[in-house]
């Protein structure tokens, strides 16, 4: 069983609805993981199950590896853990997809590592006589289908996508077969909205749905869990922290999150408020920046870490990193691979990371890939390019998962059975060419090449690449080299070991954007780049916008176990610190 608190175990035992308000680091897997066990039990020999809609995949495969450690069989069968993109493509797109006529019969979701993606942003931009800038392909990655059906996300806000170019992109992504992920929500919406009978058979299938990070739900997801309990047939339990509400911009609202626990008479007696994961001086830091009702507390092991967070204010961001937070984290013995940097845009960090590089320091994320990572032949040599180092065979299941996405992005097919015997012996078949070729070859380009070529042969001959299709690793390794070229990057002295880091980042600091850093834990953490027009962005004007910049702020601060950097700089606009510097009263070190 799994062991709670007492003010964990309270919502999990009570009946009906209910809002639970739950700080940072108090364990909401724990409790929701608890709670799916008991609803589900309870639904064994019934055809009802118990839904678990979780904000990432991440967190569905948490749920789904605790529930497999303590649940049995006929629990887990009673059970969907699934992001809401997924609950709405299972049970409501597919299986209802003509009833949305203008979705393509057989479409597929569109993602922006697709390379289609920037094709069809080019194709728009085409028409009106428009370069490729720096941002164009973000902005309109930025941009989301609404509850009414229209455009909106930074990219609009900035006016640097137009409404009618929008709507173009879409028109090309419908003609070419795609949808996104704001359209699986939309047409879902549509559906459960026009057709009783759907509606009402989703609501008849889930006793229960269970919703993590309920704050940060967007309009179209809560009018679809309002139709669902429109039906009557289905309880809700709603987890969130609304002090952790950071995805305005993308369309959630914290208000109608609430509105809609109240509309349904969901209990909002219950808070978690033991905070497991930071020490004391850090949940001090937190608490003035946001005050909690319940005051949060460190509980746990976490209660004995003892280091005070530190501010600096340095000539630039790379300094924070290198002169005052690598250092620390060396002194305290603390790991590479359990410490973060995190800013708030990803443009903040891809100087940082190249710099790292070139110190020797590993590092994982933007800016860290020395070539682009929708390079066909890149997946699969990272994967490969981890197991080469490892005496086990513990990466098979990566390089499994990386033929899987190579099928589907050059065959364009989906290919199950390569979790199956056959494609276990293709993965192995590849491993040990791999390695064989590292004897030969032990610079990571000349890997690569002949890799390419190789892995090629091995995927043509085992059926999941086309004869036709030989020779496309060994071209994306060629555009790989163009990118490493453009990037600067030395590649004389590229090492396989390199590559497979990005497969294996256990090992590398973790350079991440403060909204990436949700749900997520290290045991230090640096943020950067806290200057006024950062945190909060120049452009922010309302009440609002400032409050979900605190938020975001306040969301960093709280990813640390036991040591926290907070840094601005001299290199930004008016070298200004973040107002959110003094707000949590800590004292200028240097
Ligand atoms: N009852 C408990 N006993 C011991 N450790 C616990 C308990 N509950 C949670 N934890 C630990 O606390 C840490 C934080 O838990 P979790 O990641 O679920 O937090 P969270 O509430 O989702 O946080 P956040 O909202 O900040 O992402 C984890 O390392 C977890 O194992």
């Amino acid at each position: 069983m799994i062991s709670l608190t007492a003010e964990q175990r309270a919502p999990v035992v009570e009946d009906g609805n209910i809002y639970l308000s739950a700080c940072p680091g108090s364990g909401k897997t724990r409790v929701i993981t608890a709670k799916l066990l008991l609803l589900a039990e309870a639904q064994i020999g019934s055809p009802r199950s118990v839904a678990c809609i979780t904000y990432t995949n991440a967190a569905v495969d948490e749920i789904e590896s605790r529930l497999k450690q303590v649940g049995s069989r006929a629990i887990i069968d009673c059970t969907e853990v699934c992001t809401i993109h997924s609950f709405c493509l299972q049970y409501v797109l597919r299986p209802y997809r003509w009833l949305a006529p203008d979705v393509p019969t057989t479409f597929k979701i569109l993602t922006r590592e697709a390379p289609e993606f920037e094709r069809l942003v080019e194709a728009v931009e085409d028409e009106i006589g428009r370069r490729i800038g720096r941002t164009t392909y973000e902005d309109y990655a930025s941009i989301s289908m609404g509850l009414d059906g229209e455009p909106f996300g930074p990219g609009i806000e900035r006016g640097l996508v137009s409404v009618p170019l929008a709507k173009r992109f879409w028109q090309f992504m419908r003609a070419a077969g795609f949808i996104d992920f704001s359209m699986i929500l939309f047409y879902s919406h549509q559906i459960l909205h026009n057709n009783d009978f759907v509606a009402s058979g989703v609501a008849s299938k889930f006793k229960w749905l269970l919703v993590d990070e309920f704050q940060d739900t967007s309009a179209l997801q809560i009018e679809i869990f309002k139709i669902i309990f429109g039906h009557k047939k289905s309880g809700f339990f709603l987890v969130g922290d609304e002090n952790q509400s950071i995805y305005g911009f993308a369309g959630a609202v914290p208000e109608a999150a609430q509105d809609f626990a109240k509309r349904i008479d969901a209990s909002f007696d219950f808070a978690l408020s033991g905070n497991f994961r930071s020490g004391p001086r850090i949940v001090d830091l937190a608490e003035s920046l946001i005050p909690r009702n319940p005051r949060m507390n460190s509980v746990g092991a976490a209660a004995a870490y003892v280091e005070a967070p530190i501010y600096v204010h340095v000539g630039n961001p790379t300094l924070a990193v290198t002169d005052y937070f690598l250092p620390w984290v060396e002194i305290e013995g603390i790991p590479l691979g359990k410490c973060a940097v995190l800013a708030p845009w990803w443009t903040n960090l891809i100087p940082i990371a190249r710099h790292l590089r070139d110190i020797g320091v590993p590092v994982f994320g933007p800016g860290a890939r020395p070539y682009q990572r929708r390079r066909t032949f890149a997946t699969l040599a990272e994967q490969l390019g981890a197991c080469v180092e490892q005496e086990h065979l513990l990466g098979l299941p990566g390089v499994e998962k990386a033929i899987f996405r190579l099928a589907q992005e050059v065959v364009g097919v989906t290919r199950f059975d390569v979790f199956s015997y056959e494609g276990r012996k293709s993965a192995l078949s590849l491993v040990y060419e791999a390695k064989r070729v590292a004897l030969e070859h032990s610079g990571g380009l000349d890997w690569l090449r002949t890799c390419a070529t190789q892995c090629a042969d091995i995927l043509v001959r085992d059926g999941w690449l086309l004869e036709s299709q030989r020779a496309l690793l060994r071209q994306s390794v060629d555009e790989m080299e163009a990118d490493m070229a453009r990037n600067r990057i030395d590649t004389a002295n590229l090492q396989i070991s390199d590559l497979g880091l990005f497969a294996n980042p256990d090992r590398a600091i973790k350079l991440i954007t403060l909204h990436n850093s949700k749900g997520r834990e290290f045991d230090a953490v640096a943020v950067i780049c806290l200057n006024e027009g950062r945190v909060p962005h120049f452009s922010a004007e309302t009440q609002e916008e400032f409050d979900e910049a605190r938020r975001l702020f306040y969301v960093g601060i709280s990813r640390t176990r036991k040591l926290l950097l907070l840094a601005s700089d001299q290199s930004h606009w008016r070298d200004r610190p973040s107002r959110f510097i003094a707000e949590t009263g800590i004292a200028r070190s240097n």
